[in-house]
Parts: structure tokens; sequence; C-alpha cells
């Protein structure tokens, strides 16, 4: 039963996808890789720019601190004689807030937090007891701080540096102090926010507490969960890829402030960093079309010319029964190497195929014990003369009382007669002849070309010879009878007429007496 059709992709087809396929992976990889090195680079080098800045916006920030300090502490010396100087109060209250823009407002507060004196005027806290939580720090301590951020007085969100006042023998009189207005423009403000607004990065500052005392837009907020915010208060330096508290991924850098305790956080979003790479790579990918195009239709046509030969050598091989299908094979351009070997094993194949062919057919026209022509054979040349237009002459011939031969000598001994006299036949006509035995001891000859006359004198010699031959095995001499007829490629008469009047005349042979020759009766004139 034949075998059900079943889909089978062409090669065609298969090359040209796995060739997409290896592109496209080829592609992807390409776009992968070099996307990836590029994204570990930008993102490395904006920690790096981040953990610089950072770095840098800290160090301005601790020298502006250790400044200011600095300023209050020789404030602190000039008043230490000067608490009850209303005037030198007020004098150096102002001096400190005119000279530098360093403070929002500069305070005198005593050891019992009264305020001796305070600038600007314009807010009349003078004599005013002061109980914030930066002033009973600043008290309690008797050192210089910064304090924690807090809503002072004047409902300003604040912070205060102080430095304490000490009299020439040590006693502790009170705190000059000066506030940083964290909502209001100041130089601390200034330092940290006038240069880092571009490509969406920013900057914020947090003090010990984790509360948000420099930021664009949340001021006083407390942060719980940044691990950056964790590490820079715990007095750490340095750069790390964090999501924020509202779940941005960060590339963050980060720096320690000793002198206040703060950290400062430079930060910019990974996916606004990353904004102008992904951009790049989409123009790299549309620009790769076009070319991606042209590799498409180079690998197709490369796909065409290697199936080409092997689609052409599988449909001969559909038609192997094609008159021409040696030519045609023959002229398939097999230009590479598998398929030459398919093109040159099909070929030697159909040569091997050809010659069984031609052995068998062969075998089938000819008999086996003499290899002259059975009657098959007989009808495939006749057929062959008619065809051509050759007139011929017909010779049949009988072997006279061959029983006899069978009789007395036995069977293989007939069969050695029919041999020889076979190849009397054989060796006595031209290979043009055509010689058949007809059956039994029964032969036929066709003569091409030679008249009656001509035949009747081959037939004689034949005659004369087989009589004259000697027999193996002391087998007595033997005969032949032989009838003549002639076919005409101008007659009306049919071959199967002209062979019945040659057996008719070979019947006519056996009855005069048998070892002669008769011509057929309506072609003696
Ligand atoms: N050995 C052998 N004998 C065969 C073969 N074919 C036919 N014969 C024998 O040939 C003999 C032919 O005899 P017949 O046709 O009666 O005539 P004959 O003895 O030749 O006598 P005439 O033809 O009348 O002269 C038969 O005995 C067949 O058995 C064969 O292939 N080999």
């Amino acid at each position: 039963m034949p075998s059900p059709f079943k889909f089978r992709v062409d090669l065609k087809r298969l090359i040209l996808l796995l060739s997409i396929f290896i592109a496209i992976i080829t592609f992807i990889n390409t776009i992968y890789a070099s996307y990836s090195v590029q994204r570990e680079i930008i993102i490395n080098n904006t920690l790096e720019s981040n953990r610089v800045y950072a770095a840098k916006l800290a160090y301005s920030t601790e020298q502006f601190l250790l400044s200011s300090q600095q300023q209050l502490a020789y404030s602190a010396k000039t008043l230490q004689d000067k608490m009850d100087d209303d005037a030198a109060l007020t004098a150096e209250t102002e001096r400190l807030l005119m000279q530098n823009n360093n403070f929002n407002s500069v305070f005198v507060v005593r050891n019992d937090g009264a305020m001796l004196s305070f600038h600007p005027t314009s807010i009349p806290l003078k004599g005013v007891k002061i109980r914030s939580a930066g002033s009973i720090e600043a008290i309690e301590l008797k050192k210089p701080i910064i304090s924690d951020p807090y809503v002072s007085a004047v409902n300003n969100y604040i912070i205060v540096q102080s430095y304490p006042i000490f009299s020439a023998d040590k006693r502790y009189l009170g705190y000059v102090g000066g506030s940083f207005y964290l909502e209001k423009e100041n130089i601390l403000n200034s330092i940290l926010g006038e240069h880092y607004h571009r490509d969406s990065s920013y900057l914020y500052v947090v003090d010990k507490h984790k509360r948000l005392i420099y930021h664009p837009n949340r001021v006083g907020e407390i942060i719980t969960n940044n691990s950056v915010i964790d590490t820079v208060i715990k007095g750490n330096s340095g750069a790390d890829r964090v999501v924020n508290s509202k779940g941005v991924d960060m590339l963050a850098g980060y720096a320690y402030i000793p002198i206040s305790g703060w950290g400062v956080v430079a930060q910019k979003p990974v996916s606004i960093t990353l904004a102008e790479l992904n951009s790049q790579i989409k123009k790299v990918i549309i620009n790769t079309v076009p070319l991606a195009i042209l590799t498409l239709i180079f690998i197709w046509f490369c796909t065409y010319l290697i199936s080409q030969p092997l689609g052409k050598l599988a449909s001969a091989v559909e038609d192997l029964d094609s008159h021409f299908i040696n030519d045609r094979i023959r002229s398939i351009r097999s230009w590479y190497f598998e398929a030459d070997r398919i093109k040159q094993a099909l070929l030697s194949g159909m040569n091997l195929v050809n010659q069984r062919i031609n052995k068998l057919n062969l075998d089938s026209l000819t008999d086996p014990m003499t290899k002259l022509y059975n009657r098959r054979g007989l009808k495939v040349m006749i057929t062959e003369l008619q065809k051509n237009h050759k007139s011929f002459s017909i010779i049949a011939i009988d072997i006279d009382h061959f029983k006899r031969i069978n009789d007395n000598f036995g069977h293989d001994m007939g069969d050695k007669v029919i041999q020889l006299v076979a190849k009397l036949m054989t060796d006595s006509f031209r290979g043009a002849d055509v010689l058949c035995r007809a059956g039994g001891e029964e032969f036929l000859m066709l003569l091409p070309g030679t008249d009656l006359k001509a035949a009747t004198v081959l037939a004689e010699r034949l005659r004369a010879n087989t009589e004259l031959s000697e027999m193996p095995d002391n087998v007595h001499n033997i005969t032949i009878s032989l009838g003549l007829s002639f076919w005409s490629v101008d007659s009306e008469v049919t071959v199967e007429e002209s062979l019945s009047l040659a057996d008719k005349a070979l019947y006519s042979a056996k009855n005069q007496g048998r070892n002669r020759v008769v011509v057929a009766d309506n072609l003696t004139n």
C-alpha cells in the first residue's frame, strides 16, 4: 500500500529558515551583548560621577560649616565680656549676619535661654525665652553643635549652628548661634542646590535621623526604607544602585559630612540614565533593517542555487522511464560536490539498470540453447524490418528424421545436433540475417535485401554443408529440408502469409523425399 502523503519542508525553505534563524539569533546576540556592555559602562559611569559629586558637595558643605563655626567661635570670644553690653551684642550679631550671607538669622542667647540679641531685627525675639530643642541642647552640652531641624518660634523650618560663650574664667555664659532656614534661600541651599538639576539628576541631604534637610520638594520627611540613607548616616561614602522609598530604581552616589553627621546623596533614575542608550539601540535596529532585507534576499538566492540541482535531480528521478532521461540528468548543473555525487550516482545507476534491462530483453528474445532468436525475437525483428521498409527472403528449415536421433542416441545428443545445425546456420550467413529457432528442430531465417534467387543458392549451400558435416559421437550424418518464400514491402501479401508459404514449401520438400530445397509454389516463376 502506498504510504500516505506526509508534509516535508523542502531544502530551500529549510536552508532559508535556518539562515534566518541564525541571522536573527546572531543579531539579537550582538545587539544584546553591545547593549549589556554599554549599559554596564553607563551605569558604572553614572554611579561614579554621582559618587564624586556627592563627595565634592559633602566636602564643600563640611568646609562651609567649619568656616561658619569658626566665625561663631570668633564672635563667642569677642562677646565673652560683653554679654551685658546691648550695643556690642547688637553690633556683633548684625556684623555676623551682614558680613557674609552664611546665616538666615544670628542671635546671642544667655545661659538661661533668654534671647539677648537677634538679627534680623524685623523678627522681635529679643528678650524672649527660647525653649527650642536646639537651644536647650546647646545650653545643655555647652559645646559647638549643629542642631536637628525643628520649627522655630516664628514658624520657620530651621537648623541652628551654635558656639558656646565662656567667660575668661571659664564660666558658661550662653551661646552665639546662626540659623539656616531649610525652606528659604541661604548659602547652604546654594552650595547644595545650584548646580545639580540637569538630566533629572537631583541631590538631597539627610540628617543623622534620616530626615530630609535638603531636597527639591520633600524637606522634613523622614526616609526609613532606603539602604543608601542607612549606609551614609553610618559614616560611609560610596555609590550604589538602589530602589528609593518611592519605588524608583536609582543610581546613587553618597558621602558623609562628619561635622554635622549628615549624608549627601546625588542620584539619577536608572530609566532616565538608560533612555538615551535605549533610543540609540532602537536607531541601530531600524538602521539594520535595509541591510537585513538585503541579506535575506542574498540568502534566498543562495538557497535557490543550492536546492535547484537537487530539485531537478529529484524530478528527473520521478520521470525515470522517459526516453531522454540520461540526457536530462546530464544537463543538470551540479555545481557543488554533493549534488554532483548524486548526479554521478544517478547516471551510473541508470547505466546499470539499462544494462540489466538490455540483458533481460535479450534473454527474453533469444533461445538459450542455440543463442538464435526465439519466436518473440523473430516477431521483434520482423517489426523492425517492416519499420525500415526492408524486403526479405524467408527460409524455413527442419531436420530430417530427427526423432530417430533422439530415439537412437538420446535426447541430449538430439540437443547437440540442434546446436550444431544452429552453428552451421550462423557460420553460413551474414550478421544482418535474422536466424531463429522456431521450435523443436525447426528453424526460420530472414535474409533482408536478399532476393529469392540468391536465397535459394544460400539455402542449397546450407543443405549441402549440413549433409556433409560430421556429427558428434558416431551419429550418422543428418540432412535438412528447406522451404523458401519472399516478402516484399511493395506486395499486398502479409509477412504471416509469406511465412506460411515458406512452411508449405518445407512440407513440400519433406513430401518430395527430404534433404532438398523447395521454393514456394506461386513464387517459382
Ligand atoms: N533433443 C530434442 N528433441 C526435440 C526437441 N524439440 C523437439 N524434439 C523432438 O524432435 C522430434 C521431431 O519429430 P517429428 O516432428 O515427428 O519428425 P522427424 O522425426 O524430424 O521427421 P521429419 O520431420 O518428418 O523428417 C520429436 O521426437 C521431438 O520430441 C529438442 O529441443 N531437443
